[in-house]
């Protein structure tokens, strides 16, 4: 991925498999948000290939827009976290349903006509709803508004909307940010479950905590080449990944 003259991204090759937690890390700056952008559609790639192994074939994520990547099944959230603050956590959890819901009613027609196949698509979606509120632990709070919540508690809830799409691909842009030591380690056991369903995991994180503790295979990027793909115990002992850190002031693989 190029910005003009600044190459953010050079040749980086990775697979994050199924039903594992892929953990993206490197120093400020090493490309690691720049990947997820391409990977989710915020960005065209200026040249490679990124492919989804969907359930129904393979899916070329660097042809399509946002919204169609979002539709194959990538989900994501945010380092800022984006939700919608005036809506109640429960419409968050709906609207990230829309697009199912509106098809599975024919887009609209078969509410207007009041056939039955609405209610039960929604009724669906609120069951989901309720499972991922349960999931996360917000269940006592469906009906307050979201900007209302706590911060750990709006960070979770971006998990449970992004689980609401069903995504094959589940990619979380720094999680652990601005957590407590309880609420990381609560964070940690909820992307574990969900890893458990199935859904494959990328996790870019800069708590060493978190992604030596859950992670299956680490990838680290730096000044937007990779320089190590490997398990976490051997990650965390490889040179390469020691000097990019070290290089980086007080911050080290630990
Ligand atoms: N839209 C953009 N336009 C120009 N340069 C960009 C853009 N987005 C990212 N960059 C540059 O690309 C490089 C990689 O940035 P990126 O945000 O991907 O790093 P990162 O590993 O996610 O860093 P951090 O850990 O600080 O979030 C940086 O030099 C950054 O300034």
């Amino acid at each position: 991925m190029r910005f003009g003259g600044l190459t953010a991204v050079n040749e980086v090759g990775f697979r994050a498999a199924r039903g594992e937690i892929t953990a993206v890390i490197g120093p400020n700056g090493a490309g690691k948000t720049t990947c997820f952008n391409c990977i989710t559609g915020f960005y065209r790639p200026t040249a490679g290939t990124i492919r989804l192994h969907a359930a129904t074939g393979v899916v070329e994520l660097h042809r399509l827009s946002g919204h169609r990547i979002a539709r194959a099944g990538v989900a994501r959230t945010f380092q800022n976290i984006r939700l919608f603050a005036g809506m109640t956590v429960l419409e968050n959890l709906l609207v990230a349903q829309h697009n199912t819901l509106m098809a599975a009613t024919g887009w609209g027609i078969g509410a207007v006509l009041g056939l039955s196949r609405y209610p039960r698509a929604e009724r669906a979606a609120i069951e989901r709803a309720t499972h991922w509120l349960n999931e996360t632990r917000l269940l006592a709070r469906a009906d307050d508004p979201a900007g209302a919540l706590p911060y750990g508690d709006q960070r979770r809830l971006e998990i449970a909307r992004a689980m609401c799409t069903e995504p094959a691909l589940l990619c979380l842009d720094e999680p652990a940010a601005g957590l407590n030591p309880r609420e990381s380690e609560e964070l940690s056991a909820l992307i574990r479950r969900i890893r458990d369903t199935g859904t494959s995991v990328l996790l870019i994180e800069h708590d060493m905590g978190v992604v030596m503790g859950i992670s299956d295979r680490v990838v680290v990027l730096d000044h937007g080449v990779l320089i190590a793909d490997d398990l976490p115990a051997r990650v965390r002992q490889d040179r390469a990944v020691i000097a990019a850190y070290l290089g980086e002031d007080e911050e080290a693989v630990s």
